[in-house]
């Protein structure tokens, strides 16, 4: 018996979650493969439950599954609250607590959406990256970190830190991952200026002796965010610490036409947690508007990366296919005079594709 952690967090989160959750039963069912599907509070939801983002009960629950699906946690109604009562830090908690340093979020594209891309059909269509984002440190974790008064004046600090064996662990996932795929990492730092990531680089140049068949390129983060416009198909794998990383994969879901669209995985040394790149949009929140494909795709990387189940990834991502050849859009992926449906309405129309393929 397979046991999911499940965390619908706040926002979109309940409704995206709720779709995938819909295709993830549908594939246990499907497979014959036995699965408990358990659900549990983090983010705003459990702060307005337990003045708590991230019970003691959530992370067990986490901690004994052999899989975690999330949504996404956060919102304006939380944003006044300390930073350790935020929303956010519960999810932090969460990869922290799993010990989730490698988060792959891959930026493919799907042919049906090149006119969804605000960048020119031939400058996307070739594109296919994977952003391997260091999680569990950099400035997101570095202390110490605050708020305080020095003469008078308000002063906000974070610390950047990085130790070599977070670099080091970090860089053999891009280097295996492009053995896999194009045999190129890009390594992206602020190594003209931060001593933190010349570490990074010096680190990740020795890792690649390792693997002489992947072909090592350094970029600077400012140069990385141009050329992902300039010119992205030149990327295969590209390696950065956490907030290089989460701005780059934002910026990189626009080449594929929406950041409705970017899934993820992030793995340490036991389970895994599958959660969209994108955030609780609170501005489409209960309007039954967000596009769930990315929570979706994201249960194709757990049954790939967790539960061993590589025909159903496929099976799943062959779903999502269909469903946009046969037109379906929600808002954020429609080109103007195409029809638009709602989060429920994509999600129905994966697990029928899904049920169709199975029954062929
Ligand atoms: N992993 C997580 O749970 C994350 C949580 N957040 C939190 O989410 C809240 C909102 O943050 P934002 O900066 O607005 O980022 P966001 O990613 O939630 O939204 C940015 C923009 O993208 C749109 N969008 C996002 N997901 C979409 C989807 N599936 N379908 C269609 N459109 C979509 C939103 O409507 C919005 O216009 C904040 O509280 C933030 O801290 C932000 C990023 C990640
Ligand atoms: C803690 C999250 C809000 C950080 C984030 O934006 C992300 O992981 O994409
Ligand atoms: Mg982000």
């Amino acid at each position: 018996m397979k046991k999911i952690a499940f965390f619908p967090g706040d926002g979109i989160g309940p409704e995206i979650s709720a779709a995938a959750r819909a295709v993830l039963e549908t594939v246990a069912e499907l497979a014959a493969m036995p699965m408990q599907i358990e659900e549990g509070l983090v983010g705003g939801a459990a702060l307005d439950a337990h003045d708590d983002p991230l019970p003691e009960a959530s992370l067990q629950l986490a901690k004994t599954a052999d899989a975690v699906l999330l949504g996404a946690v956060g919102g304006p109604q939380w944003d006044a609250r300390p930073p350790a009562q935020r929303p956010e830090q519960g999810l932090l908690r969460l990869r922290k607590g799993l010990d989730l340093y490698a988060n792959l979020r891959p930026a493919q594209i799907f042919p049906q959406l090149l006119a969804a891309s605000p960048l020119r059909p031939e400058l996307v269509q070739d594109v296919d990256i994977l952003v391997v984002r260091e999680l569990t440190g950099d400035i997101y974790f570095g202390q110490p970190r605050g708020i305080d008064v020095v003469d008078g004046k308000r002063r906000g600090f974070n610390t950047m830190v990085y130790d070599e064996g977070e670099i080091r662990r970090i860089a053999h996932i891009a280097f295996r991952a492009a053995q896999g795929r194009r045999r190129k990492v890009c390594s992206v730092d602020k190594a003209n200026v931060l001593e933190t990531t010349r570490l990074w680089r010096e680190v990740v140049t020795e890792v690649a002796r390792e693997y002489p068949d992947v072909a090592l390129e350094h970029m600077y983060v400012d140069n990385a965010a141009m050329q992902l416009i300039r010119y992205p198909a030149q990327f295969d794998v590209l390696l950065t610490g956490n907030m290089f990383g989460d701005i780059l994969s934002d910026e990189a879901s626009q080449l594929t036409g929406s950041i409705g669209m970017l899934a993820s995985a992030s793995l340490g040394e036991g389970r895994g947690m599958y959660e969209p790149i994108h955030g609780s949009a609170p501005d489409i929140a209960g309007q039954d508007k967000a596009n769930p494909l990315a929570t979706i795709l994201s249960v194709a990387m757990m049954l790939r990366h967790s539960l061993q189940q590589e025909e159903w990834a496929d099976r799943i991502e062959t779903a999502v296919n269909q469903v946009l050849d046969q037109g379906y859009r929600t808002a954020d992926i429609a080109s103007p005079g195409e029809a638009v449906i709602g989060t429920r309405s994509m999600g129905e129309a994966v697990v029928a594709a899904l049920r169709a393929g199975a029954a062929a």
